[in-house]
């Protein structure tokens, strides 16, 4: 059954953006929306010609229809016309925090001026806001229009925004989304920031070139409210709703005069819609002044395994190595976890000759200065590695680079790498290793595959066994890789072509 987000806003009558846009962003996205109308707004593309704001009483008749039927995983609040509906909202949000058994996420969109330039709320209700909702926000999605209202703070480049968002952090409101759709800094590009759980994200592109924005920061905070009820991880669902903003304003089209909607497409399925994540090394991260830690730490371009990497192997002794590749696995990974260091150069060594012996691929995890030293086929890193590799060393002694990656966030860090393979880990929960939180799943999966396999070898691992391969298989993926499947069965020759079978 699909999940059920709410939203609370205002009636766009030109059907570009409130209520309406909010409704088909959450649909492609695969959740069931329901509305709580706050404003029948009088709107066309030209701009906003009256806001009839909607009583209390008739508000709380339609929350109190949902909540005793259809609980909302995740609460998304647009437009609040006035300081009574503020205190309304809150007082409902801060009961179901209390109450319900799964308290929903909050997702606001302070909507307070519109794309028109409309003012579209009362002056007297930034104060009632920080009172009573922002508290209880979990993320908050304002344009700098609106973060500059609520903070006080211009926006005029990276710390002003960083200092804006810890403001509203002050205030009480957990995360925050800086849509820098009016921002145009650096010049011709648009970039986003995304305050999650301490951490910041960068997201930019190149700016797209239309006049039909209207409701794009309705839609954007919707997406956003659907793959939270999905599950996605907040960088994960920012990333996916600016895609979808990207890949609407490419459709977007008039139906007025003036400024046109924001098209309402499906999930984005073409990776030309993504943005770039941005990272210290990059073009992007110098234009926005960012400090980078180690010159050597970003390369980008790795030599190529010349196809898929078929059946993968994660062993961790020099022994599993051997018994794979005279098997017949083609791609093997010796990873070893707290290597006894007297015998950790032998084992890499011969483990790299294994594969020179087998004409196969191993990669080396982890240890990649031994893995240059002794000239293996490639390295697996994971993303905290990505920090602190030398990865202009790897890519100049010609090695293959592998990437783990959990979710969209680290998918598309990994691709500004543009390794050997992506890895997408974990499809299912596994023993071998924590993945606490980072389980995917085959959904999670099959939008992973088509979006990257026409660039890289793709890999799925985690959990995968004999009984779930077939599926994992028909994403699409060109590799399965596992640890247990092999070293756990009870015939490890009979698995491993049991296993192979299935990418066949
Ligand atoms: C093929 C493949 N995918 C993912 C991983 C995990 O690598 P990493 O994130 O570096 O974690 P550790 O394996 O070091 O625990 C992998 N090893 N292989
Ligand atoms: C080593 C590893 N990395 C993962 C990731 O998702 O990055 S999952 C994983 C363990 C895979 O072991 P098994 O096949 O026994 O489940
Ligand atoms: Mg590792």
């Amino acid at each position: 059954m699909a999940q059920v987000v709410w939203s609370i806003a205002g009636s766009d009558s030109g059907g570009g953006a409130g209520i309406q846009a909010d409704i088909k962003a959450m649909q492609s996205f695969g959740v069931h929306a329901c509305t709580a109308i706050t404003a029948l707004t009088a709107q066309n593309s030209l701009g906003v010609e009256a806001i009839n704001s909607v009583a209390t009483d008739v508000i709380e008749s339609q929350l109190q229809a949902l909540a005793t039927d259809m609980p909302a995983k995740v609460i998304k609040i647009g437009m609040l016309a006035n300081v009574q509906q503020i205190q309304l909202i809150a007082e409902h949000i801060s009961h179901y925090k209390q109450k319900w058994s799964q308290p929903p996420i909050i997702v606001y969109d302070p909507v307070a001026i519109a794309t028109s330039g409309d003012r579209l709320t009362e002056e007297d209700t930034i104060d009632a806001l920080k009172t009573h909702l922002l508290p209880l926000v979990d993320v908050i999605t304002p344009n700098t229009q609106e973060i500059q209202l609520l903070t006080g703070v211009y926006l005029i480049g990276p710390d002003a925004v960083r200092e804006a968002a810890s403001k509203l952090v002050e205030m009480g409101v957990k995360s925050v989304v800086v849509k820098g759709g009016h921002w145009d800094y650096p010049k011709g590009y648009c970039v986003d920031f995304c305050l999650w759980q301490g951490q910041e994200y960068w997201l930019g592109n190149e700016t797209i070139s239309t006049p039909h924005t209207h409701g794009t920061g309705c839609s954007l905070s919707s997406a956003i409210a659907a793959c939270l009820a999905k599950g996605y991880p907040l960088k994960d669902a920012f990333i996916l709703a600016k895609a979808y903003i990207n890949q609407g304003l490419y459709a977007a089209t008039r139906y007025g005069e003036g400024i046109g909607p924001v098209a309402q497409t499906g999930f984005p399925t073409n990776l030309t819609y993504y943005p770039q994540v941005i990272e210290a090394g990059s073009w992007l991260a110098d234009e926005l002044d960012f400090a980078q830690p180690n010159p050597f730490n970003f390369a980008a371009g790795f030599a190529d395994t010349n196809g898929e990497l078929g059946l993968y192997a994660v062993v961790d002794s020099v022994d599993w190595v051997e018994k794979c590749l005279s098997a017949g696995v083609p791609t093997v990974q010796l990873r070893i976890k707290n290597a006894n260091v007297e015998t950790l150069e032998a084992d890499i060594q011969t483990a790299i000759t294994l594969g020179k012996k087998y004409q196969s691929r191993v990669f080396i995890n982890d240890h990649w200065q031994l893995a240059i030293k002794h000239g293996a086929y490639g390295v697996h890193l994971g993303q905290e590695d990505l920090c602190e590799a030398n990865l202009k060393a790897i890519q100049e002694a010609g090695l293959r680079l592998g990437v783990s990656t959990h979710g969209f966030y680290e998918m598309l860090r990994a691709h500004n790498y543009r390794p050997s393979y992506l890895a997408f880990g974990a499809i299912y929960p596994t023993t071998t290793k924590d993945m606490t939180g980072q389980i995917q799943g085959l959904e999670k999966l099959s939008h992973f595959v088509p979006l990257m396999a026409e660039y890289y070898p793709t890999v799925a691992i985690g959990g995968i066994d004999l009984s779930v391969a077939p599926d994992v298989a028909k994403t699409g993926v060109g590799s399965i890789a596992v640890v247990r499947a092999i070293t756990e069965s009870e015939d490890h020759r009979v698995a491993i072509e049991q296993l192979k079978a299935c990418l066949e």
